[in-house]
Order: C-alpha cells, then sequence, then structure tokens
C-alpha cells in the first residue's frame, strides 16, 4: 500500500495542514502532520461549543465503524504551552488513498485557547514514535506505526514547501521530488522523537526533525554567530527572539547530514526563509526563523529547515534521508 496527501501552509508557513478522511460515511478534516509528537487528536461533538471556533468537528455518533475505547482518556501538553485532552474511538482513517480501519482516534472534551483561536486546523496526526502517545491505560499506535507493515516500503517522506503546496508520502519514495542524492543519518528514538546529528560550521548538532515546529531552534553559538553577519540584528527579549530590520539580506543557512566517508549531503535553507515575518503591522522590523534553543533543551529542526529539503522517515531501518529539492 501506499499514500500522498498534499500539505498546505497556513499563516505564513506557521503550519501545514492536510486533509484527513475519519469514519463511515467519511468526515474530512483538515489536520496538521506533526513528526513531533505521537497522538491523532481532533475537534469533535464531544469538544464544548465554547472552545469551537468554526473548526470543522468529527462526530463519532454518526460514524458506523466508530468504536469507543472504554475506559480510554489522552491528555496533552505541548512545547508551545498549548494542551488538550479527551476520551478515544477507534475507526477508519484514510490519508491520502492510504486506509487503517481500526485507529485510535482521540476526541477532544477540552482544547486550550491557542487552539480554540486557530480556526483552520481540527486537530493533530501525530508522526513521532508511539512511545509518547498519551493514551490512558493502554497506549495506542500512531498512523504511521498502524500502515508501516502493509507499506510498500516502510517509511514516509516530507516535501514541505515555502507558501505553496508540498506533500506527504507513505511507503515510497517519489524520485521526481528530489535532486541529487539522499543523505542518511541513523534515527535516535529515545526520546520518541525523530532524533539526530546533523554539523553545522563543523559542530555537531544533535535535534529533532519536527514538521510541527514552525522554527529552527539550534544552540547559542550557532545562532549568535549567525545573526552576528546580519547588520542591525539583534536579540530582543519583548519578542523573545532574534530580530533584524526586515530590509535585511539574510545569509544562507547550511548544515550537514550523514557527514563521516562519503561526506554526506549539505542542506542549505535559504536565508529568505530566515527572514520569517514581520513582528508588528509596520513591517520594519523581522523575526527571525532561527532562534536559540537555549529555553527548550532541545534542538529542533522545524519546518524552516523541513521546506528547503526532501526529507525520508524510515521507520523501517530508523533513519531520516535529506535530499536537496
Ligand atoms: C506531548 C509530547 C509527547 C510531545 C510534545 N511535542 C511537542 O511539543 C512538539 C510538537 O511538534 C508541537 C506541535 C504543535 C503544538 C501546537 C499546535 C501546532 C502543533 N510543536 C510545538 O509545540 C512548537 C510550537 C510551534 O512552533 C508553533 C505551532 C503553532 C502553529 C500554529 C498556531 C499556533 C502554534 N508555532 C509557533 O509558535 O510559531 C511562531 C514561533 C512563528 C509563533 C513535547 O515535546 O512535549
Amino acid at each position: 500500500d501506499s499514500g500522498s496527501v498534499t500539505a498546505s501552509p497556513r499563516q505564513q508557513d506557521t503550519e501545514y495542514l492536510c486533509p484527513v478522511q475519519i469514519g463511515s460515511p467519511a468526515q474530512t478534516l483538515p489536520l496538521d502532520f506533526d513528526t513531533g509528537s505521537s497522538d491523532l487528536w481532533v475537534f469533535s461533538t464531544d469538544t464544548p461549543r465554547s472552545e469551537v471556533n468554526g473548526q470543522t468537528v468529527y462526530d463519532a455518533s454518526s460514524s458506523s465503524s466508530a468504536k469507543r475505547l472504554s475506559g480510554a482518556t489522552w491528555k496533552i501538553s505541548y512545547g508551545d504551552g498549548s494542551s488538550s485532552s479527551g476520551i478515544v474511538y477507534l475507526d477508519t482513517v484514510t490519508v491520502g488513498g492510504l486506509t487503517v480501519s481500526r485507529q485510535a482516534v482521540e476526541a477532544a472534551k477540552q482544547v486550550s485557547s491557542s487552539f480554540s483561536r486557530d480556526t483552520s486546523s481540527s486537530g493533530l496526526l501525530g508522526l513521532a514514535f508511539s512511545s509518547i502517545n498519551t493514551v490512558s491505560p493502554n497506549q495506542q499506535k500512531t498512523f504511521f506505526d498502524n500502515a508501516m507493515p502493509h507499506l510498500d516500503a516502510p517509511l514516509f517522506t516530507a516535501d514541505l514547501k515555502h507558501n505553496a503546496d508540498g506533500r506527504y508520502n507513505f511507503g515510497y519514495i517519489d524520485k521526481s521530488a528530489y535532486t541529487g542524492s539522499i543523505s542518511y543519518t541513523p534515527v535516535d528514538n529515545s526520546q520518541g522523537f525523530w532524533g539526530f546529528t546533523a554539523t553545522v560550521d563543523g559542530t555537531d548538532v544533535t535535534g529533532i526533525a519536527d514538521t510541527g515546529t514552525t522554527l529552527i531552534y539550534l544552540p547559542d553559538s550557532i545562532v549568535t554567530s549567525y545573526y552576528s553577519q546580519v547588520s542591525g540584528a539583534r536579540y530582543d527579549s519583548s519578542n523573545a527572539g532574534y530580530i533584524f530590520p526586515c530590509g535585511s539580506s539574510m545569509p544562507d543557512f547550511s548544515f550537514n547530514v550523514g557527514g563521516g566517508g562519503g561526506g554526506g549531503g549539505t542542506v542549505t535553507v535559504p536565508g529568505s526563509y530566515v527572514n520569517f515575518a514581520p513582528t508588528d503591522q509596520t513591517g520594519q522590523t523581522c523575526f527571525g526563523g532561527l532562534q536559540s534553543d537555549s529555553s527548550i533543551g532541545i534542538s529542533i529542526f522545524g519546518d524552516i529547515a523541513l521546506k528547503a529539503a526532501f526529507v525520508v522517515f524510515d521507520g523501517g531501518n530508523k533513519q531520516l534521508g535529506w535530499a536537496a529539492k
């Protein structure tokens, strides 16, 4: 089996949403595919009306294939401080033509305000490792874990784009989607994430490949040396990050993956991607797409990095592949 689904950017590439079919007859919800978490949760008819703000909701009672997973609950909180919790159904889930028949669909009974405010997203589809799924008492598998044994190849690929529709493919590598060769590097999933080590200016950086995080967060030393090349760039505490004059021409940002003997491959993030967005309506000052990880405790290669590459999340061989495009 295989599947292929469009990933549409929202709010200046802040997140990427994909249409997912749930239940019988199919209910299509736009979900944020997140390689940084492992719960498939959705706004539902169980979500208080006061917390629903135009989002499409899942109605288990109108799905003939929905079965309540009795006694199961979930509760999750994310790096940005948002959170949600609720109950669990098993139902049929289809992504880009790839179907999993008994997928844990976590229906929200509560969502935090930032989810209510994000009118374009109906929830998340977690693509990290099932070891960090939050369902209790019996942890549930991700869509990818459930699909893996049926896939032509035990992998999925992420091809996110700046300000344009990209694609997640499951079960195969689309050779027309990238240029040159794919450089692979081992994955450390001990924390449940797609952890890997890259080299930046000769320094090894261990971080995670996270489609659910908008920006790149790296060690201070790397970030300060990057912005030292940009006149007028400075760390601004009110914005809690590096800002600079919007007219600045930003240097490209490169990192090497799969180094060692073969020299590995280099991913180059165009400087224009690092000029993420204006900090206010005046458009004078812009916020950087590369920020320090010092308040996070882990380095994150988020969408700013991922959209500069074609990335293979290989669950069978526990490796990450990076290619230019
Ligand atoms: C629960 C654990 C098992 C896993 C958990 N994983 C994470 O927190 C990482 C994961 O990728 C989560 C997934 C996101 C949670 C919030 C909704 C969107 C997805 N990433 C995160 O928690 C990181 C948050 C993102 O970077 C937000 C995302 C966002 C998008 C649109 C609107 C609001 C917020 N972007 C964001 O803040 O963009 C700015 C900086 C430009 C404003 C953890 O480590 O705690």
